[in-house]
């Protein structure tokens, strides 16, 4: 089948938002071939990976500073990296964590959200979608090293993860925050996060917009594990041996049985759930909510 723009994965058509890249119109196998990862680092401005092909694992950081806010650039070398390490068969598993001292990811890069057009809010949401869609369905093993904050958009690609580890620091809060900068989760971070945590607990985090230390998360079910710092990198490489000491065909099979019916509730409203995005965030009062926010961020430092 003939896809311009989209790949085919199961049923479902994905964008590829790097379709115009070099080697982006090559057949699977070709590109594939090419693309191997080796032994040898590879990745982008943004993107760091380190992969380890004997232990059948990489190491993928967020290098995008100062906070990783997750920028349409960003969110595109993200999904390269990931479906690279996705079509080598070496790789059964990747530890996703942060190059940028003190932060994971502030979340959602809020000048994409701020003074920009609809059609750059529907391209960068949809980015957004298409990012969460190939992390929440991964076949790999996802383990996300927390190490730093953790933040709205950051907190989600955390919870797309089969685990997570906290590095033990007040300063690295999780949580999905969104009510607070006056705006709202859409239903699939909600979805994310009661699935994660449960219905109860995740309705007081979000209509309250907690961002949970630590301690707290790690008692809400947030995360899975709060270590020292210097032990956040080692303790995701025994948490990984322990997942990958599984067969991947049993894993994968039960991974997609339980979060299936979750990915497609966005797989058939995509685009209704941009049409919603750009409709809401182009509102006059929304816009103001965000500029108040980022003049407040700002405003810390002075
Ligand atoms: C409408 C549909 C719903 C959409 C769903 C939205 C999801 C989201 O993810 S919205 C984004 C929510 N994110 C946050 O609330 C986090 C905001 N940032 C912070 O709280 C902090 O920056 C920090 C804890 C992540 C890091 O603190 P610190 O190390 O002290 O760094 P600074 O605050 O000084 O920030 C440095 C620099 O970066 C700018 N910045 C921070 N976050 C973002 C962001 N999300 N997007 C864009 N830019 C961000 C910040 O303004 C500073 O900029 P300069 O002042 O120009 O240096």
């Amino acid at each position: 089948m003939a896809l311009v723009a989209g790949m085919r994965v199961g049923s479902r058509v994905l964008f590829r938002p790097w379709a115009w890249l070099p080697g982006a119109a090559l057949g699977r196998k070709e590109s594939a071939a090419r693309g191997r990862v080796g032994a040898r680092g590879f990745g982008s401005q943004r993107v760091l990976v380190e992969p380890d092909p004997a232990a059948g694992i990489a190491v993928m950081k967020l290098k995008s500073p100062p906070v990783n806010s997750l920028s349409l650039e960003l969110l595109t070398e993200f999904v390269i990296s990931l479906e690279k390490l996705e079509n080598d068969k070496t790789f059964r598993g990747i530890i996703l964590t942060s190059d940028c001292p003190g932060v994971f990811s502030a979340g959602l890069d809020l000048m994409e959200m701020c003074g920009k057009n609809p059609a750059h809010y529907a391209e960068y949401w949809k980015a957004v979608q298409e990012l969460w869609l190939r992390l929440y369905l991964s076949n790999l093993v996802l383990i996300a090293a927390i190490n730093g904050a953790c933040p709205a958009g950051g907190c989600l690609i955390s919870l797309t993860c089969d685990y997570r580890v906290l590095a033990d620091n007040p300063k690295y809060v999780i949580g999905l925050n969104e009510t607070l900068l006056g705006i709202v989760a859409p239903f699939w971070f909600k979805d994310t996060l009661v699935n994660t945590i449960g219905h109860r607990t995740s309705e007081r985090a979000l209509q309250l917009g907690i961002l949970f230390p630590p301690a707290e998360a790690l008692q809400v079910g947030m995360v899975d594990k709060v270590v020292p710092e210097d032990q956040v990198q080692s303790t995701a490489l025994s948490v990984m041996a322990q997942w990958l000491s599984i067969p991947d065909h049993a894993r994968q099979l039960t991974k997609n049985m339980m979060r299936k019916a979750t990915a497609d509730r966005l797989v058939k409203q995509r685009d209704s759930d941009i049409q919603n995005f750009v409709g809401f965030i182009s509102r006059d009062s929304i816009q103001k909510s965000l500029q108040v926010y980022l003049g407040k961020l700002r405003q810390k430092k002075g």
